[in-house]
């Protein structure tokens, strides 16, 4: 691919990746310090198992559904068949949100922006999955000591999504094409911005990635099988379709 592919490619997807992050980070940094009050947390903490599943579900849905208007503006993204599509989504759309949350971590004190202010792991303790939260905590506060620009995040998210080595793929060689021009577009970036050292170190966040996710639907698979009436039946349509 010629040069001037490859930086309209990467305009591209930062262009995509700020159009569709769903809070700017300047929205996010101002609010930093807006924290849940004793009250407040309090009342997180006694809400009921489900109740909270269900309150997080739909919280985490309204993010992956900005990922998904994120991927469909991937160039080339739209060209691959409707399976294709559905199947990187369905395998790369929390990735995607886990890598995209960490811009909501306040790493000074361990807090995550969640319904309009920052907490810390306390008010998930209802949730029941406490090795989730601190896994999902670590993970951000590894991101956070990255500091990725947001081109650098845009691209990385793309890179995390348009992935041939998930399986059931069918046209998985212009799955690879894609992601050859994308790894192009990184390594373009990180050289430009003299940072060519993050190339293996975003590439080693992708297994974390991976075991967060697997994680995470352990998780939803043991909720499902103590309340399946509020999975069944309250829970958003498109977060049974991705993880369950
Ligand atoms: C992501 C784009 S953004 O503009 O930065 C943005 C946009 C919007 C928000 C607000 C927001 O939805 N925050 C949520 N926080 C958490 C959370 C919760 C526990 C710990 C850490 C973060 C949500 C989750 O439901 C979640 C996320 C990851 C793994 C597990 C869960 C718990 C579920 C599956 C039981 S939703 C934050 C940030």
């Amino acid at each position: 691919p010629s040069l001037l592919h490859i930086e309209e490619l990467c305009d591209s997807i930062v262009r995509s990746h700020r159009d569709t992050s769903q809070f700017r980070l300047e929205e996010l940094q101002a609010l930093r310090w807006k924290l849940f009050s004793r009250e407040e947390i309090h009342a997180y903490q006694s809400k009921s198992v489900d109740e909270m599943w269900q309150h997080c579900a739909v919280r985490l849905t309204e993010a992956v559904q900005y990922v998904v208007e994120f991927a469909k503006r991937i160039p080339g993204f739209r060209g691959l068949g409707q399976n294709d599509q559905i199947t990187l989504l369905k395998t790369g759309s929390m990735e995607v949100v886990l890598v995209r949350m960490s811009r909501c971590f306040n790493t000074e004190n361990s807090t995550v922006f969640f319904d309009g202010k920052f907490g810390s792991t306390e008010l998930f303790k209802s949730l029941g999955c406490g090795d989730l939260m601190v896994a999902v905590f670590d993970f951000a506060h590894s991101m956070c000591a990255l500091r990725l620009t947001e081109q650098q995040m845009a691209l990385f998210c793309s890179l995390v999504l348009i992935n041939p080595d998930r399986p059931c793929l069918e046209d998985r060689g212009r799955v690879h094409r894609m992601r050859r021009d994308l790894e192009v577009c990184l390594s373009h970036m990180l050289h430009r911005d003299n940072q060519e050292s993050l190339q293996h170190k975003l590439y080693q966040k992708v297994s974390v990635l991976q075991s967060l996710c697997s994680l995470h639907v352990e998780k939803l698979h043991w909720f499902s099988q103590r309340y399946p009436l509020t999975v069944h039946s309250v829970f958003p349509p498109l977060y049974k379709e991705l993880f369950t």
